[in-house]
């Protein structure tokens, strides 16, 4: 399988203290991976480089072999954790406002989006509930034809019914070319759907698994190897 991506001992500082910390990785086109570290462990510090919105300070980030930047943000589709859309607009002006940043945005999907995630066009943004924006959140950044998806703790705020559904229409709309990194601390919830997993641990990239092969070699689940990872009872699951 071919890489689309390759981080090459990526590191960030801030304030002299190593946000992310020679983050060395690969990731193989067409998997899901789902990208695990309990709050501060650099998940978002990591994504918002590839994402090319954060510099790093060190090594190099590269997207299908060049370097991160103008065409790479073509392709790579990031859905932070902070809240970007202007409290005026109603859901019908998030689509219209995506479509007119990004050339691979499809209103066509977008509404197929909003369907599946029972929001309605006259919606107004600064109405909704919290589960209801991360909804929009991910819908609109899934209406995107991106290659690479970012998704920065997309099931935050959404109810356990709701998540498996959610977590369904993430992956109905991706092409099988297409690579997507999901951060969460919900490991339960991403075991089910993930390729690979990803562990980060106080900045660093402490280990990189195939799912399957975890269960097959090392009779292991993701959620028996995040505990063994960070030692505690499973407070970072529920
Ligand atoms: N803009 C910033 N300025 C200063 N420190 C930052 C900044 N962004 C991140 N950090 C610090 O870098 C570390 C990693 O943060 P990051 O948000 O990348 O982790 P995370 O794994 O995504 O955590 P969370 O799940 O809480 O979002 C933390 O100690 C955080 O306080």
């Amino acid at each position: 399988m071919e890489n689309v991506l390759e981080s090459i001992g990526v590191t960030k500082n801030y304030a002299g203290k190593a946000a992310v910390d020679n983050v060395s990785l690969k990731l193989e086109t067409g998997l899901v991976y789902a990208m695990l570290g309990p709050n501060g462990s650099g998940k978002t510090t990591w994504m918002k480089m590839v994402a090319g919105l954060v510099k790093p300070g060190k090594g190099e980030i590269l997207y299908k072999g060049k370097a991160i930047g103008k065409e790479s943000k073509k392709e790579i589709a990031y859905m932070s954790t902070e809240p970007y859309f202007y409290s005026w607009m109603t859901v019908a002006d998030v689509g219209r406002y995506y479509q007119d940043f990004f050339e691979d945005f499809s209103m066509e999907k977008y509404h197929q989006m909003l369907k599946r995630m029972e929001l309605t066009e006259e919606l107004k943004t600064k109405k909704l509930s919290t589960g209801m924006m991360a909804k929009l959140k991910i819908a609109v950044t899934m209406a995107r034809n991106a290659k690479l998806y970012l998704l920065d703790e997309p099931l935050n705020g959404i109810d356990l019914l709701a998540r498996d559904e959610i977590m369904k229409s993430i992956l109905e709309v991706i092409d099988p070319d297409v690579t997507l990194v999901i951060s969460s601390h919900l490991v339960d919830e991403l075991e089910r759907v993930a390729d690979a997993a990803i562990f980060m641990k106080e900045g660093k990239m402490v280990r990189q698994c195939m799912v399957e092969e975890l269960r097959s070699s090392e009779k292991k689940s993701v959620v028996d190897l995040y505990r063994e990872i960070y030692g505690h009872g499973g407070e970072e699951l529920c």
